[in-house]
């Protein structure tokens, strides 16, 4: 046989196996057609028919992962079933998503990361913006970052949950890749715009290539990539999809001075999220301001054996040097080994949210 004949047998059998896989693609979005008319004609009178299952999807990504026998990674192919389920959860219910803006954000990256393409997502110009509209039922989700393991806690975030009854129903992990980009590639950098996290996640980047340049801080990567699209002689430091937006040369890449630097962001909404199998759980407390109060708190967990993930501490609205603790641990609040430590902490602390149970992220 020739070139020409070995891939023209290897073309039809591609084009064979996609026919296929097309017609199983719809088969599978039929199915969850009917899910969503079995969840209506089930519903109570006047109940809100929740379509979107975080815990659901989090679990078909986990069983695609690790019946996974490759060529494709775990990852790739994780990836592609997110698509598919974006897909066919847009037939049962277009979500509406607002994030962190503006267009170009790693927060829009996340939101994608986390619901697929098949979702509308709706740019919002600040954190308390994102509760906001998800608050007032406009936006059925919202996502919004909350550390960043560079340069630590989003704080903005985290003081938000004072105010709001907001649920985290999932989060979403993303390695940050910074790069530096102009306009136009043969000008003198004489002023670099980014995020002030940004702006840290590359301190020694900046010291040691561009020492003596302005430093400016602004309201997001993508604002920066924007602003230095308008001004000569300005730089700036975001990610690729900002670049893209903006249409900058890049000048040097992955500029980020730890090479693992990641942040996570938390979906928000209203949804009790139920348990997956490997979740995660966020409360926020606070205590008493007295000796050892740190201390009986955390005790519960250490004596029921539930790991803790974090613990932040936040000046709490009531009193001076009054403190709330943000915790994370491992589990779900409906599982038996946490729902007594979890009674038994309401009837000890001053204040106590639970803020959500989720899924730990899969992708
Ligand atoms: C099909 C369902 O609804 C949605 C779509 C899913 C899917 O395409 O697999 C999974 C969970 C839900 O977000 C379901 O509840 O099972």
């Amino acid at each position: 046989m020739s070139e020409a004949q070995e891939l023209e047998q290897l073309r039809n059998s591609i084009d064979s196996i996609d026919r296929q896989i097309q017609e199983l693609i719809n088969q599978r979005a039929r199915c969850a057609q009917q899910v969503a008319e079995v969840k209506q004609k089930y519903a109570q009178p006047g109940e809100v028919v929740v379509f979107y299952r975080p815990e659901r999807e989090a679990q078909v990504l986990r069983n695609v992962m690790a019946r996974n026998e490759g060529p494709l990674t775990n990852e790739g192919m994780a990836r592609l079933f997110r698509e598919i389920m974006s897909q066919c959860l847009a037939l049962e219910e277009p979500l509406n998503v607002a994030f962190l803006g503006p267009e170009g954000t790693f927060t829009q990256q996340a939101a994608v990361k986390h619901f697929g393409h098949a979702v509308h997502c709706h740019s919002q110009v600040s954190i308390a913006d994102v509760f906001r509209e998800v608050e007032s039922g406009a936006a059925n989700f919202g996502v919004v970052p909350i550390e960043n393991s560079t340069e630590g806690v989003v704080t903005h975030t985290l003081d938000s949950f004072f105010d709001s009854g907001l649920r985290i129903c999932g989060e979403v992990s993303l390695r940050i890749h910074h790069h530096l980009m102009v306009k136009d590639k043969d000008a003198t950098v004489e002023r670099i715009f980014s995020h002030a996290q940004s702006l840290g996640q590359c301190r020694r980047w900046l010291d040691k290539h561009y020492p003596n340049v302005e430093r400016v801080a602004v309201s997001s990567n993508a604002e920066a990539a924007r602003r230095a699209s308008l001004e000569p002689g300005a730089a700036a430091i975001a990610g690729e999809v900002a670049a893209d937006l903006y249409e900058m040369h890049i000048l040097n890449t992955n500029i980020e001075d730890r090479p693992d630097n990641t942040t996570r962001f938390l979906i928000i909404g209203k949804l009790e999220t139920l348990p997956s199998g490997d979740d995660k759980t966020s409360i926020m407390v606070s205590s008493r301001n007295q000796p050892g109060a740190l201390y009986q708190v955390l005790e519960p967990f250490h004596k029921a054996g539930v790991s803790l993930t974090r613990i932040e501490t936040r000046p709490a609205r009531t009193g001076t040097w009054n403190y709330a603790f943000f915790i994370d641990f491992e589990g779900h609040a409906a599982d038996a080994v946490i729902a007594p430590v979890l009674q038994g902490l309401q009837d000890q602390v001053a204040d106590y949210k639970l803020l959500g149970s989720y899924p730990k992220a899969v992708l």
